[in-house]
C-alpha cells in the first residue's frame, strides 16, 4: 500500500496542542504474538498476521477525533517501512528492550520536541477498533490519567497520561491492576473494539465477530490442510 494515510492534526487551543499523541508499541515480526503461531504457521504468513493486526489498529485510531497523531515505536525494518509508506511516522526502538522501555523511549522522544501534547499508549492488536469508541474512552478520560481494561479486565488496551505528565507504562501481566495501583482511573464504557486485543486463536474469532479491520479481514484463514513446519523439514526460530 502507498500513499499517505491521514496527517497529524494540527489544532490548537491557547498554544496547548489538542488531542492525544498515541504511541502503538510493536515488537519485531518474527518475535511477536507467539500465541498465535502454530506448528503449521509460515513464518512469512505470520509476519503478514501480526503486521495486518496492526496497521487495522494504527488506522482506526487515526480516525479518532481526539486523536491528533499516532506513532508506532518498533526496531522492525520491514514494519518501519510499511508504515513509513503508510505516511505513519516511527520511532526506532532498541530491540529487545522491553514493551514498557519502548514505551517510555517513544515518550521521551515526543517530550524533547517541545510540544505540549497528552501522550497515550495503544496496543497494536486491536483489528476490530473503531475510531469512534476510541473517541469515547479519551472523552471518559477526561484529562485524568486512565486506562481500558482489554475484554478479560485483566490486560491494557489503552493507557492515557494527564496532560503533561509521562506516561509511567506497567504493562505486563496484570497490567490493568498494575495501572490501577498507579493511579490510573478505569474506564468503564463498554467499547467492545477498545478492549478486544488479540494474543490466542479465541480472541481473534472474537474480533472477527465484531468486524475485522481491512488487512486482517483479507488474510486467509485456516491452515489445517497444509503441512506442519517439521512434515517439510524446517526447523529453528522464525
Ligand atoms: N516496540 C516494542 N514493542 C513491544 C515490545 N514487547 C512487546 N511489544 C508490543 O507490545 C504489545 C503487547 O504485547 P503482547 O500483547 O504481550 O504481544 P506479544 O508479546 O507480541 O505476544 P506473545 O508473544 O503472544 O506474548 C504488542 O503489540 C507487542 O508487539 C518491545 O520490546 N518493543
Ligand atoms: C502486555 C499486555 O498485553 P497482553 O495482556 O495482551 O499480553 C498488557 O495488557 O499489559
Amino acid at each position: 500500500m502507498t500513499g499517505r494515510w491521514i496527517p497529524p492534526r494540527e489544532a490548537q487551543n491557547g498554544g496547548v496542542t489538542v488531542g492525544v499523541q498515541l504511541l502503538v508499541p510493536i515488537k519485531p515480526l518474527h518475535l511477536a504474538k507467539t500465541r498465535l503461531r502454530t506448528e503449521r504457521t509460515l513464518p512469512e504468513e505470520h509476519a503478514e498476521l501480526v503486521t495486518a493486526l496492526a496497521m487495522d489498529t494504527v488506522l482506526a485510531a487515526a480516525t479518532a477525533e481526539r486523536v491528533r497523531e499516532v506513532l508506532v515505536v518498533t526496531s522492525d525494518p520491514a514494519l518501519t517501512h510499511r508504515f513509513r509508506e503508510l505516511g505513519v511516522e516511527v520511532l526506532p526502538d532498541s530491540p529487545r528492550a522491553g514493551l514498557n522501555a519502548a514505551l517510555r523511549h517513544g515518550d521521551h522522544l515526543l517530550g524533547e520536541r517541545g510540544t505540549k501534547v497528552r501522550i497515550g499508549a495503544l496496543q497494536a492488536d486491536l483489528p476490530a477498533l473503531r475510531g469512534t469508541e476510541l473517541d469515547g474512552a479519551i472523552a471518559e478520560a477526561g484529562s485524568e490519567r486512565s486506562y481500558c481494561a482489554d475484554r478479560q479486565g485483566t490486560g491494557t488496551t489503552l493507557l492515557l497520561a494527564s496532560a503533561g505528565e509521562a506516561l509511567r507504562p506497567g504493562f505486563g501481566t496484570d497490567s490493568a491492576a498494575a495501572h490501577h495501583e498507579s493511579g490510573a482511573k478505569a474506564l468503564l464504557g463498554s467499547w467492545a473494539s477498545l478492549r478486544c486485543d488479540v494474543d490466542t486463536e479465541t480472541d481473534l474469532r472474537a474480533a472477527e465477530e465484531l468486524g475485522l479491520g481491512s488487512h486482517t479481514r483479507k488474510l486467509p484463514r485456516g491452515n489445517e490442510s497444509r503441512p506442519s513446519r517439521s512434515e517439510i523439514g524446517c526447523s529453528g526460530m522464525m
